[in-house]
């Protein structure tokens, strides 16, 4: 079976069967009824083959034709003549072949029946116009036997016989009342036009025509049965269109079903996700919490370049205790201070920031964050918060640290939540705040600049920041062009502001990180310090002090915290106490001469370190640290 064939529906397939079958019961009719009109010679079941064979030199055929219609074929050639050499006769024999077929075409077509090809006889010809033809000169005897003899035919005659025509419309197809002209056969015949197409003729010829009433009704039950049963099919066709249509709509509800289910398992694995992560966070932030919400740190400076290195005010240095060398007199004494952690001078930067890193995380959770550098002048604080002068991958500072960190944590996220950052930078200088984003730096000599009118700017990577930190660093250094060295004598505020929303849920949660360098913690003496120097120091003192005090009441969990005593706090308020979390980073330097400056320092620092050291302790400790600095300082 080729392919073509195999593409055969198989109602296609019945169709071409029913075909071959009628086409075959009418061959057989046509050779019987050519044998009755005495072609015994014929078959009376003759194949395809057979049929043409015998009929193909048109003897037969005009004979018939000429018993029916007596001189309808003028001349018909029974044998070739004149023949010399077989190869002639074969092509006479062909010729005179032809003429016969010719003649019967021509009389049948006078008759106005049907006619065929005479290459139809040939080997590659097919029969089923023949067949139509002899079938048609059939009915043509048979309707004119019920009418009235035939008359002999007289040649010249043109026009098509009125019976002629009547059969023709039987093979033909083209049935048309209109052409009836002959009243007596309108009374006694029935017309049944069924205008079917030619080309079906061939194998299904329905029965129509010109016949009794009694034969008409016949043909009428006929074609009613058959069209009954191309309903009948009709309807089962349409039947299992629709069984298909419904098994492919049952089949789409059961696929969307299934999707359905598995979606919602997806929601459901992504909604343990999700409280799996919140669970995570609360561990972790409950973690945090543990470690305490105010924490400081100390770093120990090295010695610059140049600096002897003896003698060294720094003793040992454990975990989280520093112990300082005092000497007085020739006197050796040793101070121990307590601290979160404390890290010595060959700290690298890396190891302070990883430190503190788990802390800066939690921003991106919604806390808000303050990191303090905290120290005299020199020691170290800018270092810690930015690095040196030239930055290099290793000695980048916590700022940049820390934002590298949170962007690509909200990288990681970012299937999770979505965020927004955006940058404030401000200083306070004496007691007023200046927006050093603004293009225009604002300053309002009154009152000073509140937070929430400071620049905000989304940035989206840190490459952003720092070129907003550079923007910042330029306009510190515009304002101090009157004042020599006016950096370690404000305090700069960097602070990144983090909005969250959680992309299943649409919770937005909100966190801010303040990243304070502030200004040298040296006390001026009061016998040194004149005019715009002495306003400043006291600004300084008053703004360290008061941060000092709102820290140690947090660490004492005080009912009363005193923030409206500076800038500062004023402005941190939101960000110090309650779920904030803050990180004090205590700066010494390790010279001998700064020993009182340090002692102050670390006096300052353990103050505001914990509960446990506690604001008794710290008075205890800060009455003999101030006995000890007057002894210095007297010296
Ligand atoms: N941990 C350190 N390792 C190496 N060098 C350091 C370290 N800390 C500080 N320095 C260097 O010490 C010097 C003073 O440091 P820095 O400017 O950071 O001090 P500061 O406290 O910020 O001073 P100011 O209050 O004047 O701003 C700088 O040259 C700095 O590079």
């Amino acid at each position: 079976m080729d392919v073509d064939q195999q593409c055969v529906k198989p109602r296609e397939i019945d169709l071409v069967t029913m075909r071959a079958q009628k086409a075959t019961a009418r061959r057989y009719e046509a050779a019987t009824w050519l044998r009755k009109m005495g072609a015994a010679e014929l078959p009376e079941t003759p194949s395809e083959e057979e049929f043409k064979f015998f009929l193909k030199n048109g003897i037969v055929l005009c004979n018939v034709l000429n018993k029916i219609h007596p001189g309808a074929v003028s001349q018909v050639v029974e044998e070739p003549v004149g023949s010399t050499g077989p190869e002639e006769i074969a092509a006479l024999c062909a010729y005179q072949h032809f003429e016969n077929l010719r003649n019967f075409v021509v009389a049948v077509q006078d008759l106005g029946l049907p006619t065929f090809e005479p290459s139809d006889l040939q080997q590659e010809g097919t029969s089923l116009g023949v067949v139509n033809c002899i079938l048609a000169l059939k009915s043509y005897i048979e309707v004119n036997k019920q009418q009235r003899p035939l008359p002999p035919k007289s040649h010249g005659q043109s026009t098509p016989s009125v019976q002629g025509r009547q059969v023709m419309r039987k093979y033909s197809g083209l049935f048309r009342s209109s052409s009836l002209r002959d009243s007596n056969l309108e009374k006694n015949t029935i017309s049944v036009d069924f205008s079917i197409k030619s080309t079906e003729m061939s194998g299904e010829a329905k029965p129509i025509l010109f016949c009794s009433k009694k034969e008409g009704l016949k043909i009428k039950c006929a074609s009613f049965e058959w069209q009954k049963k191309q309903i009948q099919d009709l309807k089962h066709c349409l039947q299992d269109l629709k069984n298909g249509v419904e098994h492919i709509g049952r089949q789409q509800f059961e696929d969307i079903a299934r999707l359905g289910k598995n979606l919602h398992e997806v929601a459901k694995a992504a909604s343990g996700y999700q409280k799996v992560l919140e669970e995570n966070r609360k561990l972790y932030n409950q973690v945090m919490d543990l470690k305490g919400n105010i924490r400081v740190y100390c770093r120990v400076r090295p010695f610059l370049p140049g600096q002897s290195k003896d003698p060294s005010t720094i003793g040992l240095i454990e975990e989280g205790k520093i112990t300082i060398v005092t000497s007085k007199n020739g006197k050796e004494g040793f101070k121990p201070f307590n601290f979160n952690k404390v890290f010595s001078a060959s700290a690298t930067q890396e190891e302070v920031f990883s430190d503190m890193q788990p802390l800066i995380r939690s921003v991106l959770d919604g806390y808000n964050i303050c990191i303090f550098a905290y120290g005299q002048t020199g020691s170290g604080k800018t270092y810690t918060m930015s690095g040196p002068k030239e930055v290099t991958e290793t000695s980048m500072g916590v700022n940049y640290r820390a934002l590298n960190d949170l962007f690509y944590i909200i990288e990681n996220r970012r299937e999770i939540f979505s965020y927004e950052i955006s940058v404030q930078m401000i200083e306070i200088y004496n007691e007023q705040v200046r927006d050093l984003l603004s293009k225009k730096i604002r300053n309002n000599p009154q009152n000073g600049l509140a937070v929430p009118y400071a620049s905000v700017v989304t940035v989206q990577s840190t490459a952003d920041v720092i070129e907003l930190m550079k923007l910042g660093q330029g306009n510190r250094a515009v304002g101090a062009t009157a004042m020599n060295d006016r950096s370690s004598r404000s305090h700069s505020c960097l602070t990144i502001h983090v909005k969250g929303k959680e992309l299943t849920s649409g919770t937005i949660q909100r966190g801010c990180m303040h990243l304070i360098d502030l200004a040298g913690s040296e006390r001026v003496e009061k016998s040194e310090a004149r005019g715009e120097r002495l306003k400043e120091a006291q600004h300084i003192n008053k703004s360290l002090s008061a941060l000092g005090d709102v820290i140690a009441s947090l660490a004492q969990s005080s009912s009363h915290v005193p923030y409206r005593n500076s800038k500062l706090t004023q402005l941190l308020q939101g960000s110090l106490g309650g779920q904030a979390k803050t990180l004090m980073f205590v700066h010494i330097s390790p010279e001998m001469n700064a020993l009182g400056e340090t002692l102050s320092t670390l006096n300052f620092a353990e103050r505001v370190s914990s509960v446990e050291l506690g604001a008794a302790r710290a008075n205890k400790e800060s009455v003999e640290v101030k006995g000890l600095r007057e002894e210095i300082t007297s010296d």
